[in-house]
């Protein structure tokens, strides 16, 4: 099976976007997909974009996301639906700015800016541990604050001091369409985001897993940000973790309504107006390359 693929990046998240408007791709399987992902043995990407057809009345296109390290399908992909604005505009599938598209639980307005930034409604957080899920039996939350609060201990706790990881983490667990845990910490650049992020990632109480976030606050309007994401790892920046760190910032009163957040691969403008409102997200979104390859 030959296909066309085009590379694209979103602050430094990768992607490989499949035109299956275009092309009959009915052939791909999740092995096929995580071949694709692959770093060594196809093209490499975080994630893996499928572009196509609408099926819903006011939709442009369906809009599949899938993990590129294990070719599952996921719910959302904040930097992802960027490029995919950017690929359908500049491969001529549309020739509007604003451009629907259906995810698999959400419909997402996709907005090209003149500077070439894009902009994403990306639909209200939700907070119930069902939404992610999350199973918070036994734990007893810090709801002083506007959104619960929860803690567990890490497998470091007997020896913090030894391990040089922390005894307890603290978090908000929110859903952002996909799964998420924010942690704060005072510096995101000396925090053991690995180990704690790959811990939090596959504890038993997420039953499908959760994308993990630290984010550090430098200042009302301004936040640094790493995210250990499901099923990836750390990546150079999350689009969804970027809007799942700025709500809970901001319902936890420490940001202001709109916050620039640094991550390693780019900065991304997040702007929410509360309650039941849409996070609306603006970042950049851009072509690699593009290629043929033979499955
Ligand atoms: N890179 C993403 C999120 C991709 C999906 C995530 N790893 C998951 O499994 O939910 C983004 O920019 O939002």
């Amino acid at each position: 099976m030959r296909i066309h693929f085009t590379k694209m990046q979103g602050a430094g998240n990768d992607f490989v976007v499949l035109d299956g408007v275009r092309q009959d791709l009915s052939a791909l399987d999740a092995a096929l997909l995580q071949r694709l992902g692959d770093r060594r043995f196809g093209v490499g990407a975080d994630q893996i974009l499928l572009v196509q057809p609408a099926q819903q009345a006011g939709a442009d296109f369906r809009y599949r996301i899938f993990n590129g390290s294990t070719g599952a399908e996921v719910q959302h992909c904040g930097n992802g639906a960027r490029c995919f604005a950017r690929y359908v505009r500049d491969q001529g599938l549309i020739d509007r700015d604003v451009i629907r598209v259906d995810t698999v639980n959400n419909r997402l307005e996709l907005r090209l800016q003149s500077d070439g930034r894009v902009t994403v409604d990306m639909g209200a957080p939700r907070w119930q541990p069902s939404d992610l899920p999350f199973d918070p039996a036994g734990l007893t939350p810090d709801t002083a604050s506007a959104v619960p609060l929860w803690t567990l201990d890490t497998p470091w706790h007997t020896d913090p001091a030894t391990s040089g990881r922390p005894a307890q983490v603290q978090f908000a667990a929110l859903s952002m369409g996909n799964p998420h845990a924010v942690i704060a910490v005072d510096d995101v650049e000396r925090y053991p985001v690995a180990d704690v992020g790959a811990w939090l990632e596959s504890h038993p109480r997420f039953a499908q897993k959760v994308n993990v976030g630290f984010a550090q606050t430098l200042a009302p309007g301004e936040m640094r940000l790493r995210v250990f994401e499901r099923d990836a790892g750390e990546t150079l920046a999350c689009g969804t973790g970027a809007c799942a760190a700025a709500v809970a910032g901001m319902a936890l009163g420490r940001q202001a309504s709109a916050v620039e957040i640094h991550t390693r691969g780019g900065d991304l403008r997040i702007a929410w107006a509360g309650g039941d409102t849409p996070v609306l997200m603006t970042g950049p979104a851009e072509t690699v390359f593009e290629g043929h390859i033979d499955l």
